[in-house]
């Protein structure tokens, strides 16, 4: 089934059909379409063009309107201002629309037309260590934009690229090798949260013990530091306690998946170390082309504009001088994996700001040496998760905050607000069951509201409010609409098109109309916020026709069905728009 474009863009195919037929030079032209308060749409695009072919805007706009032939969306165009046009659109065509996009499950989002293979590069916490803020940030808008892009019909790749390799893990290894017996336990809780908080507080244990014994025992520093060539070179009795760890690792993290109502495959988590054997080569390939050289012994790649504060320059190292690969040199070999095994058009990078000017240089040093096509690949760079202090996060003594402490708080301070809200008896399992959908959706929302680049601050309060920019709002606008349906007996949704609608039906209409066309620019410009801030302005317009529009008791029975047919599309697009989000809606609260 062709999915059927919104009014919206029917409206500016009209405009610009015209403008093409008006002025023949401004083919193409595009009219400038948008929502507006002086009336349904604005088009401001003929001040631009009367520039540019050196006319007078408003007799532009005024040829245009008389070049607009007879249609059955336009119900009244006029001349404004310096050039504007205008436009409302006839109340038959805009429920008609809208009706022929709530027959499909897809409510009028089309696939892209020339889908691509997409990896994203997304939640990579590191092994042995607490999950913190930071990958919450990185799981929650990953997660989000992988949903946004497959809904589109890409195919997306992805990629967990976990901090599992490195120096830090001899010691680790060396310990266990000394102590055999550190992180036996016994058999795993079946809840994936148990279990996963266990396991990470045996890693936590034996960073803890290996620690003090690296610190203090130079004999065991330096057996700890053979450990590592042993481990790069696949060494049997060092892999196997490796794997024990990674496994560990892997235990706990799924237990902060289960929490976050994210879905995180194992065959996607694919660590540092799984490019371990392609990095000798990296650095061959590099230093035979002369993309890199080397500098003092270690091998470099450096760019004219990159300097550090004195003024040197600063390359991007990709050997160290003792022979060691490091982060970046990982990363150039999974460039040459992701665009060359798995066949990528776009690579994206969900990670911290504080990380681009090490995803600029890699990503230029892979164009020099030619694995990556100009373009391809974007970091999506999110800001800072700060305290209310407006630092970065911290607890009271300093430390990083663990990822699962915030969400079970947050959970807590939902089930509060749940427990205000909910009817008398609902049994205690209901309100948290409830309470877990709302405070987890909430740590989401915040995060995906706030336009990625920028820093916000973490504040719980703000976040399971009832009022505001919250998704507890909007499930809360959900279920409201839902609570229609129970009571609306044998009342069913039906579109009237030949009604007339009262203000605040259209201006909700209208906004629902816009749904698809916001769901496209979300996904083609990775931007979860623009879906974020549609859904609450939905909500927002959905309660003034609440209370300003009765349904179940509207004068007619046809007025009633239109307007449960209003309710029924809203509520199908918060709960299709908040699941993209990978936010629950909850039938009651
Ligand atoms: N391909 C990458 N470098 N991805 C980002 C990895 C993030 C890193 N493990 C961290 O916790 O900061």
């Amino acid at each position: 089934m062709a999915t059927v474009p919104s009014l919206a863009v029917t409206v500016r195919q009209r405009v610009s059909d015209a403008l093409s037929a008006a002025v023949p030079e401004a083919a193409s032209a595009d009219p400038l379409l948008r929502r507006s308060d002086r009336a349904d749409f604005q088009a401001n695009g003929m001040l631009a063009l009367a520039k540019r072919l050196g006319g007078n805007p408003r007799e532009l706009a005024a040829r245009v309107t008389e070049a607009l032939p007879d249609n059955d969306e336009i119900a009244g165009i006029e001349v404004s201002g310096p050039g504007f046009l205008n436009i409302t659109v006839a109340d038959k065509a805009l429920v008609g629309n809208l009706a022929a996009r709530w027959q499909d499950p897809r409510l009028g989002v089309p696939y892209a037309e020339n889908p691509g293979t997409t990896v994203i590069d997304y939640s990579q916490p590191n092994v042995a260590k607490e999950m913190h803020v930071g990958h919450l940030r990185s799981t929650v808008i990953g997660d989000a934009v992988v949903n946004l892009l497959e809904h589109r019909g890409e195919k997306v790749i992805r990629r967990h690229h976990i901090g599992d390799w490195g120096t830090n893990f001899g010691m680790l290894i060396q310990y266990l090798i000394e102590h055999p017996t550190e992180l036996d336990h016994e058999s795993d809780s079946a809840d994936a949260k148990d279990a996963g908080e266990a396991a990470m507080a045996r890693l936590n244990r034996l960073y803890r013990s290996s620690r003090a014994v690296f610190d203090s025992d130079e004999g065991f520093k330096a057996r700890a530091r053979d450990r590592v060539p042993a481990l790069q070179s696949g060494d049997p009795e060092t892999l196997a306690l490796w794997h024990k760890i990674v496994d560990e690792s892997k235990t706990y993290f799924q237990g902060v998946y289960e929490e976050l109502d994210v879905e995180i495959r194992d065959a996607d988590i694919v660590g540092e170390s799984a490019y371990n054997d392609d990095l000798q080569q990296v650095v061959k390939d590099l230093e035979e082309s002369g993309v890199a050289v080397r500098s003092e012994g270690a091998l470099c790649v450096f760019f004219e504009d990159i300097k550090g504060p004195d003024g040197t320059p600063t390359p991007l190292i990709v050997q160290k001088s003792n022979g060691g690969f490091g982060y970046a040199a990982t990363d150039l070999a999974a460039i040459r994996n992701r665009i060359g095994e798995l066949k990528a058009d776009t690579l994206l990078y969900v990670v911290d700001a504080r990380q681009a000017l090490h995803f600029r240089m890699v990503f230029e040093t892979a164009q020099r040496a030619g694995w990556l096509p100009e373009g391809a690949a974007r970091q999506l760079a999110f800001g800072t998760v700060l305290g209310k202090d407006g630092k970065p996060f911290k607890t009271r003594e300093g430390e990083t905050v663990r990822l699962v402490d915030l969400l079970d708080e947050a959970v807590e301070r939902a089930a509060a607000v749940v427990r205000e809200k909910a009817d008398e008896g609902v049994p205690e399992e209901e309100i948290q069951r409830r309470a877990q959908q709302v405070g987890i959706g909430a740590v989401k929302y915040a995060d995906l509201s706030n336009s990625m680049t920028r820093d916000y601050v973490f504040d719980l309060d703000r976040m399971v409010s009832l009022q505001g920019d919250t998704s507890v709002y909007l499930q809360y606008a959900y279920a409201r609409v839902r609570s229609i349906f129970r009571r609306a007996g044998e009342l069913k949704p039906v579109p009237h098109p030949g009604l007339e609608l009262a203000a605040a039906e259209r201006a909700l209409a209208l906004h629902l109309d816009g749904f698809a066309d916001t769901l496209v620019a979300a996904a083609d410009e990775y931007a979860p916020h623009k879906v974020t801030a549609y859904l609450y302005e939905l909500a927002t317009l959905y309660s003034r026709f609440f209370e300003n529009c009765p349904v179940l008791k509207a004068d007619t029975t046809e007025q009633a069905e239109n307007r449960l047919f209003l309710c029924d599309l809203t509520a199908k697009v918060l709960h299709q728009g908040l699941a993209l989000l990978g936010i629950r809606t909850p039938e009651r609260l």
